[in-house]
Formats: C-alpha cells, sequence, structure tokens
C-alpha cells in the first residue's frame, strides 16, 4: 500500500547518546529517511549561542551599504559565492523573489585552466569587510563547522539506519572537501509572484536548513503532491537529503521537492540559512551505488511512486557530479555563468540572458 505524510516527523537527536533509546532513534530515522525525505532535528549538537549569533546577522547582512553588496556579488566569483541581487535567480526557468548570499567551506584558488571547468566550482568565497560587518566571517565559520560536525554525525545515523556500516558514505567525500551555505531573505511580495523559491530537489548529501525567522514558507511535496507546510519549530534543523543521496542508495533515501512561499503581503521578511553537504566530484556516482540490504531495498516496493513537481540533478547517472553541480548553478545564475562559463551558458541559455533573472 502507498504511504504518505501530512506533517514532517521530529527526530530526537539526544537519543542517539543512550544505546537503550538509539534504535528508536533508527528506526524513526529509517521511516523518514525512506517515506519523507525531510525531517525536524531536535536536541541537536550545534551551540544554541552559536544558532543565535548567525541569525542575528541575518538581517544585519542585508542592510549593507548597496556599494558594498555590490562588491561582493556572485558575477565576481567563478565559484558562484558571493551576493545575489532580489530577482537574480531562476529556479526551473523561473524568477525566485529572494536575495541571498552564499558562500562556502575553506577551499584555496588552485583551479589552471586546462583543467576540467567543473573544480573551478570550488573556490574561495567573498566576505563582507570586516569594519563594516564585524564577527560575521568569524561566527559563521564556528557555526558553519559545527553544522559540518552535526551533518556528518547525521550521516552516519542515516547509514546504520539503512542497515548499511556507519562509513558507508566516507568514500564520497574529498579529502578537503568543499560545503556550501546560504543566507536567505525572502521579503514580502510586491507583485504577483509569491515564488520564494520554486519547486526543487537539493544536490549533495544532506541538507540542514536554519529557519531563522519565526514565518512560514518552506513547502514539502508528498506522494500524492500535496504540499505540506514545514513550520519552523525553535531549536530545530530541518533536514532533507539531496539527489546525490538518493541515487548512491538506489531511490531508497528520497531526495524530496520542496519550495519556499514569500511571506504574506506587508509582513516582515522571512531569513533562512540552509548548509548543504557537498560531495566528491570526479566520477559518475550513478555507477557506484551501494549494496543495499535486500530488506531495505523492498521498502521502495511498499511506499508508492513519490510525486514531484522538481525536474533538477537528473544527471548523476551520466555525467561526473562535479559536472551536475556546475549545470546546476549555471542554469540558477545564468548571469554568472554567462561571465565565467561561457560555453556551458551559451549550451543551456542559446537565446541569451533571460530577460528577468538577470542580476545587470
Ligand atoms: O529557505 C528555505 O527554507 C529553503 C531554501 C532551499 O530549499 C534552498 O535554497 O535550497
Ligand atoms: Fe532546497
Amino acid at each position: 500500500m502507498a504511504t504518505n505524510f501530512s506533517s514532517i516527523p521530529v527526530i530526537d537527536y539526544s537519543l542517539a547518546a543512550d544505546a537503550a533509546t538509539k534504535p528508536q532513534l533508527l528506526a524513526a530515522l529509517r521511516h523518514a529517511v525512506t517515506h519523507v525525505g525531510f525531517f525536524y532535528l531536535a536536541h541537536h549538537s550545534v551551540p544554541p549561542e552559536l544558532v543565535a549569533a548567525a541569525t542575528a546577522y541575518c538581517p544585519r547582512f542585508f542592510a549593507l551599504p548597496a556599494a558594498e553588496k555590490e562588491r561582493i556579488r556572485m558575477v565576481h566569483s567563478p565559484h558562484f559565492f558571493g551576493y545575489s541581487r532580489f530577482g537574480a535567480e531562476l529556479t526551473k526557468g523561473a524568477v525566485d523573489q529572494r536575495e541571498q548570499f552564499d558562500f562556502g567551506t575553506h577551499y584555496p584558488d588552485v583551479w589552471v585552466p586546462g583543467q576540467p571547468e567543473h573544480l573551478r566550482l570550488w573556490g574561495p568565497s567573498q566576505w563582507p569587510a570586516e569594519s563594516l560587518l564585524p564577527g560575521f566571517r568569524r561566527s559563521f565559520e564556528d557555526y558553519v563547522q559545527k553544522c559540518q560536525e552535526l551533518a556528518n554525525d547525521v550521516l552516519a545515523l542515516v547509514a546504520e539506519a539503512l542497515g548499511l556500516p556507519r562509513d558507508a558514505f566516507a568514500h564520497f567525500f574529498e579529502e578537503n572537501n568543499q560545503d556550501r551555505v546560504k543566507i536567505v531573505k525572502y521579503p514580502a511580495p510586491t507583485g504577483d509572484s509569491t515564488q520564494g523559491v520554486g519547486p526543487h530537489y537539493d544536490s549533495g548529501f544532506l541538507t540542514l536548513l536554519l529557519q531563522a525567522s519565526p514565518h512560514r514558507g518552506l513547502q514539502v511535496q508528498n506522494v500524492s503532491g500535496e504540499w505540506v507546510d514545514a513550520t519552523p519549530i525553535p531549536g530545530t534543523f530541518v533536514v532533507n537529503m539531496g539527489k546525490a543521496m538518493e541515487t548512491v542508495t538506489q531511490g531508497v533515501a528520497i531526495a524530496t521537492t520542496h519550495r519556499v512561499l514569500s511571506p504574506e503581503k506587508d509582513s516582515t521578511p522571512r531569513y533562512s540559512i540552509p548548509f548543504f553537504q557537498i560531495i566528491k566530484r570526479g566520477t559518475v556516482i550513478g555507477d557506484e551505488v551501494l549494496d543495499m540490504p535486500v530488506e531495505i531495498l523492498k521498502i521502495k516496493e511498499t511506499r508508492g511512486q513519490i510525486g514531484s513537481d522538481a525536474v533538477n540533478y537528473a544527471e548523476y547517472h551520466t555525467l561526473p557530479s562535479g559536472e551536475v553541480a556546475l549545470i546546476g548553478r549555471v542554469k540558477s545564475h545564468p548571469d554568472v555563468a554567462e561571465r565565467h562559463y561561457p560555453e556551458l551558458f551559451k549550451k543551456y541559455f542559446p537565446d541569451g540572458l533571460p530577460s528577468q533573472g538577470s542580476a545587470y
């Protein structure tokens, strides 16, 4: 019988610490990962003071002088890091009503011409001037380091929940892996569109999303195609799986489609901070799928077909994952692609920059 969901489960991370309660956690996690693709993670390990500091910087970042935001605009970065103006981004070809700042964990500028182009996606971030936003960079570096640790631990728990060794996913990361993070602002709508971000899958393994204001807006698509609210729960992360995780688990773990609706008219802005766990770049991960236990594979037969309005990241079975990631970025930020990846830009936008969605 097909299983559907009408709410997002809450998983209590603290149950992992005690051998007596861990089986309960693993059972809940197995259900969440295989039937919903989303869960709230309560009692997690990222210190509340780091969460509070990151949250407090959100409105302050977007209130920076326009000239400073221009200086660190994403169009200056072949790594797709930096500030994107309102309306600069596309999902499924339609303009997202959000403003954002993308950055990554530390990675040096090592790409040289002649190397595969997709390797250039990893590189240094652009940061606002310390004098204009004191402590911003340091606070986010500390916060993100704790997110990385938590994501790695949750990933090991997911492996256990799926009957795999705890380190089953370890070989999908590079030695000096670069994860990506965003700070996002969704203002109240001024026109007709309420597409904060359109329906999509995330790309990598786990996403840890901090809903950094109390606004609703995040929605998750269930098996029947209905949109289920992921209303913010204080003290939690929303965790979901990306298309890479779905691919390497032979579709057992699901990359669930999600979207964000703009806040109500005249409301204050909604803020969020997604942390994306990124995987290694050089191989076709569809060729390296994990050997899943038979009883886990059976879950796919009983849970029913997953409905989806998302179309992105279908190429994991045919292209190296680094190329898949670069294509995703090119499609969502054509103005950056036009400047730094002209060949790919021409391939995906043969008619030139879309009239909307351009940051120029
Ligand atoms: O802002 C949110 O709540 C979700 C954002 C999101 O799904 C994304 O940027 O991939
Ligand atoms: Fe997402």
